[in-house]
């Protein structure tokens, strides 16, 4: 096992209905790096995203964060990483401030670190004003940055964001890129998917394509700029 990974996909296969969604997948992330995972509409990335966390399950193979393997300490496993899913996830019967709460809770985030980013980035992302209000008052975009900010309050060693620029303004867009950016400096992994190339060639170390539920290539990203453009929409 090369506990030098932070994420390791082992030989990952996922089946709904019978139909093989993800076929024999096997990659893996270093620390500290950005890695986008591209290709066309269906070819498999949120289903990946979803086997990684946990939602879908796999019918072959192995997922390990940190080298602790999802199927063997998954309350382990789950505090590795944290998830902004395409389209937000809240609780209608919650606040955003609460839902704030609900991570500050489930990942055990100490007071000061959680007031601070609470400041930070819901003034950042223009919240400040939202904190007492339920999801249903708030537009799509101010649920994403809910959202947003809930995945990124833990110090986790793993980000997952399926889509992170759907859906914000450019402000709001530029603001995240810099963050991400920001995390990894601090060792932090992140993996993305987007149909956004500029942001792929900006933002990315390595990449992951994804064609028809297989891995079609990998590698560094000076390689992902060699490809013929369209193999990856
Ligand atoms: N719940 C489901 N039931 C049946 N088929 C599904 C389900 N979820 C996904 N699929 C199929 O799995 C394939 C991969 O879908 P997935 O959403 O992972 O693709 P994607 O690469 O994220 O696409 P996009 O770029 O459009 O978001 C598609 O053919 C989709 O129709």
């Amino acid at each position: 096992m090369d506990f030098q990974s932070v994420l390791q996909v082992n030989n990952c296969t996922v089946k709904i209905n019978d139909t093989s969604i993800l076929k024999d997948v096997t990659f893996e992330m270093i620390p500290g790096r950005i890695t986008a995972l591209v290709g066309h509409n269906g070819a498999g990335k949120s289903t990946l995203m979803k086997a990684i966390i946990g939602s879908i399950e796999k019918s072959e193979g192995t997922i390990l964060i940190n080298g602790m393997n999802q199927d063997e300490t998954f309350a382990d496993y789950k505090y590795q990483f944290s998830y902004i899913p395409e389209e937000p996830l809240l609780l209608n019967e919650l606040t955003v401030f609460q839902h704030f709460q609900l991570y500050q809770k489930s990942y055990d985030i100490p007071d000061a670190i959680f007031a601070e980013r609470v400041n930070k980035y819901t003034e950042l992302f223009e919240l400040m004003d939202r904190l007492d209000e339920y999801p249903e008052s708030l537009s799509k975009g101010m649920r994403q940055k809910a959202q947003t900010i809930c995945a990124l309050l833990p110090d986790v060693p793993l980000l997952l964001i399926d889509e992170p620029f759907m859906g914000l303004d450019v402000y709001a867009g530029a603001d995240l890129e810099k963050l991400l950016c920001e995390r990894r400096e601090q060792g932090t992994s992140i993996l993305l998917t987007t149909h956004q190339l500029d942001k792929v060639h900006d933002l990315a170390n390595d990449f992951v394509m994804l064609t028809d539920g297989c891995i079609s290539s990998l590698g560094k990203i000076e390689h992902f700029e060699k490809l013929d453009r369209r193999d990856s929409k």
